[in-house]
């Protein structure tokens, strides 16, 4: 198979689809890999490394889009991007599709297979191909909670860990999952007084073992998310319900009453985000203040520390691709169903429930979508 590996145009976005580690591995699979010139050179691996792995470098990404049977990426396709898929196509990527209906409407309208790696699932509960993004944001999540909490960025002027005689700052985490246990071990590794609320008993249970007393968890309601973010100083939204929109969970009134300089990290965003008040920033301009409390809303995270990221996707990506690469990708997907569960737009047709039903397309399955068109291409 030729696969294609374009440099990402999102703002600084410093990821790329593929390591020269993962080229290396494709190529002695016997297939072709094309990376766009100086795609990974920010992150210190250059075209030399890639040749060195037996790709070929392409300086331009419309050849990339033109010539390769798969692209592999980051970050969802950009507007221009989408406009050179075809069909016929295989785009393996992160979309966040449901709160982006321009994206969708063009990746119907291209035809191509658009793989997720956010909805691909596996026998384990949990998301293989988001896990390792949601290492590194939740992560993330408390050092820029930290900054931002700093008086010149907004913040209320608190230290995370306080000081022995003063006491740290409240953290509130609301969702438990991969971003919010490595957000809640990050802040309490600081010292702070951290709260976690969760919709799934088995999850908390699962904490409550892991860090015993250190880490309070609470069932996630209406009134515990009130009174918890009444009191904090940082909020971590982290909640997740795979392909749909993120339920809105603290409404604009709420944050009319929370402390003033504090800072709320909406790092479901990408999802659409799970306070009233996000809207989508970049690492530019990574925040903007309503009602006195800072918010950090950047869609692509794990792109700030995008050399340590790119080898985690990477380590994730790669056995599906190498699956998707060597059996093809209809026989690859219809051979796996956790693979299969990432397919989110077919030949046409939103594969994927959870999408269709927040953007209002009739849903098609995919092992359907597959046959209709593998038909269509026969007749
Ligand atoms: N902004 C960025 O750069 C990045 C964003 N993300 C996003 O972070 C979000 C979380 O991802 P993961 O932690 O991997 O998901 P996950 O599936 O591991 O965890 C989500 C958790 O949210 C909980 N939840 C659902 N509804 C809830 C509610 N009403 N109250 C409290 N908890 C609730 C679930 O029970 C689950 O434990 C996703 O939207 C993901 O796309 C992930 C990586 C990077
Ligand atoms: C998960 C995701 O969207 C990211 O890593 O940017
Ligand atoms: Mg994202």
């Amino acid at each position: 198979m030729l696969i294609g590996v374009p440099k990402e145009i999102k703002n600084h976005e410093y990821r790329i689809g593929l390591t020269p580690a993962g080229v290396k591995e494709l190529v002695s699979h016997g297939h072709q890999v094309m990376v766009q010139s100086n795609g990974g050179e920010a992150i210190g691996f250059d075209n030399n490394q890639y040749v060195a792995a037996g790709a070929e470098i392409v300086s331009e990404a419309p050849e990339i889009f033109a010539r390769a049977d798969m692209i592999i990426k980051v970050k969802e396709p950009q507007p221009n991007e989408c406009r050179m898929l075809r069909q016929s196509q295989t785009v393996f990527t992160y979309l966040h599709l449901a709160p982006d209906p321009e994206q969708a409407r063009l990746l119907l309208e291209s035809g191509a297979t658009c793989i997720a790696y956010e909805t691909v699932t596996s026998n384990g509960r949990g998301l293989p191909l988001l896990a390792p993004m949601s290492e590194v944001a939740g992560r993330m999540s408390v050092q820029a909670g930290a900054h931002n909490l700093e008086k010149a960025q907004g913040g209320n002027g608190m230290l995370l860990g306080g000081v022995p005689g003063v006491e740290p700052a409240k953290v509130l985490v609301i969702g438990g999952g991969v971003v919010g246990i490595n957000a809640a071990r990050m802040a309490m590794g600081l010292g702070a007084d951290v709260t976690l609320l969760d919709r799934s008993l088995d999850r908390l249970k699962e904490l409550d073992m892991i860090f015993g007393g250190r880490l309070k968890t609470v069932y996630s309601t209406e009134d515990a998310i009130e009174r918890h973010a009444l009191e904090a100083d940082l909020v971590v939204g982290a909640v997740l319900i795979p392909g749909a929109a993120a339920p809105k969970l603290i409404t604009r009134e709420l944050v009319s009453r929370m402390k003033k300089g504090a800072v709320m990290v909406d790092v479901a965003i990408d999802q659409g985000g799970c306070f009233e008040t996000s809207r989508a920033t970049t690492h530019q301009e990574p925040t903007y203040v309503v009602d006195g409390v800072v918010h950090y809303c950047v869609a692509n995270m794990p792109g700030g520390v995008a050399r340590s990221s790119t080898m985690a996707l990477t380590n994730a990506t790669l056995p599906y691709a190498l699956a998707l690469a060597d059996k093809g990708v209809d026989v690859a997907l219809a051979d796996d169903e956790h693979l299969r569960n990432g397919l989110n737009v077919h030949a046409g047709m939103v594969t994927y429930e959870a999408v269709a039903d927040a953007l209002g397309y009739d849903y098609v399955s995919a092992m359907d979508a597959l046959a209709r068109a593998a038909l269509q291409q026969t007749a």
